[in-house]
């Protein structure tokens, strides 16, 4: 069975300990995950695969179209977690079926959930541990993204759809609103005023080349082959130096979040440390002597 340590258990321990504990960790899940396409760890409601360097998460609720339980999404952040520790992977792909990527949050489970319930147990505040993962993630819709599906798909680092994709935000119609990122990354993505239309009438979907002309999506693959394109880019990435990688997911993220002077600076921090690793050098020199670098993420 596949293992996994979570961060927060590692975090607290001194330095030495925590990374004893990780290369521990890291030994296990690569020893399981690395030669198989499958994981032997098995979910309920997805299935957690390896395809060379890149992890594959597709949610697997079929019946209720991939609505977004709260298990689903505790195995969702267990899987992405063992992802990010594993050193034989370098990138993620989060797909659903060909019907729905997600249609939204389990409006089944929550609808008798109150406010004090919702409020002091943090109701859906675990979705937002996948923001921690510092591999990119891709995220590969074909169907129905709606609600907490087309969230979902924004907290990842890369969208692409499949040709019959749909992007909603109909909570509207529920009595409620986005909650996990639908009135801010969304407004982001598409602008402010067709963030409105979408969230205010909850009518509003965008389909794939819709998507793709506002900047929600960078690119349309037609649905059968969308799986098999994501995982190209994400194989592409993970043959990258994952410092670099990983810093330079960071620091778009950062875009997001502070100035732009402070995201300057960030960036230059970063850019002027990965001249301390192996990577820049073989990096450089590959290009000099007109060969292929090969990347030790050192
Ligand atoms: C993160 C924080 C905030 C987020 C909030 C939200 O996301 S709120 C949500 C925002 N999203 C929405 O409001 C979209 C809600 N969904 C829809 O509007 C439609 O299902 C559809 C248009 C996506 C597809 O229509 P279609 O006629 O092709 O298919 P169908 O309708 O027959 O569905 C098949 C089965 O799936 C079930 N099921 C589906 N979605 C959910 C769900 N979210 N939940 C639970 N179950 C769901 C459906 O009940 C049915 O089960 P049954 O009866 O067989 O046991």
């Amino acid at each position: 069975m596949l293992r996994f340590i979570s961060p927060s258990i590692i975090r607290p321990l001194s330095a030495n300990k925590a990374t004893t504990v990780r290369a521990f960790s890291t030994t296990f899940i690569s020893r399981q995950s690395v030669t198989g396409t499958t994981d032997e760890k098995s979910y309920t409601h997805i299935i957690a695969e390896t395809k060379g360097k890149v992890g594959l998460i597709t949610l697997n609720r079929p019946k209720a179209l991939n609505a977004l339980c709260s298990d689903l999404f505790t195995e969702v952040n267990e899987a992405l977690r063992s992802y990010d520790s594993n050193e034989n992977i370098g990138a993620v792909v989060i797909t659903g079926s060909k019907k729905a990527f997600a249609a939204g949050a389990d409006i089944k489970e929550m609808k008798d959930n109150t406010f004090v319930d919702t409020y002091t147990k943090n109701f859906l505040g675990h979705w937002a541990e996948m923001i921690e993962i510092k591999k990119p993630i891709i995220a590969a819709v074909n169907g129905y993204a709606l609600g907490g599906g087309c969230e979902f798909a924004m907290m990842c680092d890369i969208i692409y759809a499949g040709d019959k994709a749909v992007f909603g935000q109909p909570e509207i119609k529920l009595g409620i609103i986005p909650g996990a990122g639908g009135t801010q990354r969304l407004v982001k993505a598409v602008g402010k005023s067709k963030a409105m239309e979408m969230v205010l009438t909850g009518n509003v979907n965008l389909n794939a080349t819709e998507a793709l002309n506002l900047g929600l999506v960078s690119k349309v693959f037609p649905a059968d082959n969308l799986v098999e394109e994501a995982l190209k880019t994400a194989g592409t990435i993970a043959e990258m130096s994952q410092p670099s990688v990983q810093m330079a997911k960071e620091c778009i993220n950062k875009s997001f979040e502070v100035p732009l002077s402070a995201g300057l600076r960030w960036e230059r921090v970063f850019f002027q440390s990965l001249f301390g690793t192996a990577d820049q050098k073989e990096g450089m020199n590959a290009f000099a002597e007109k060969r292929a670098a090969t990347f030790s993420n050192k």
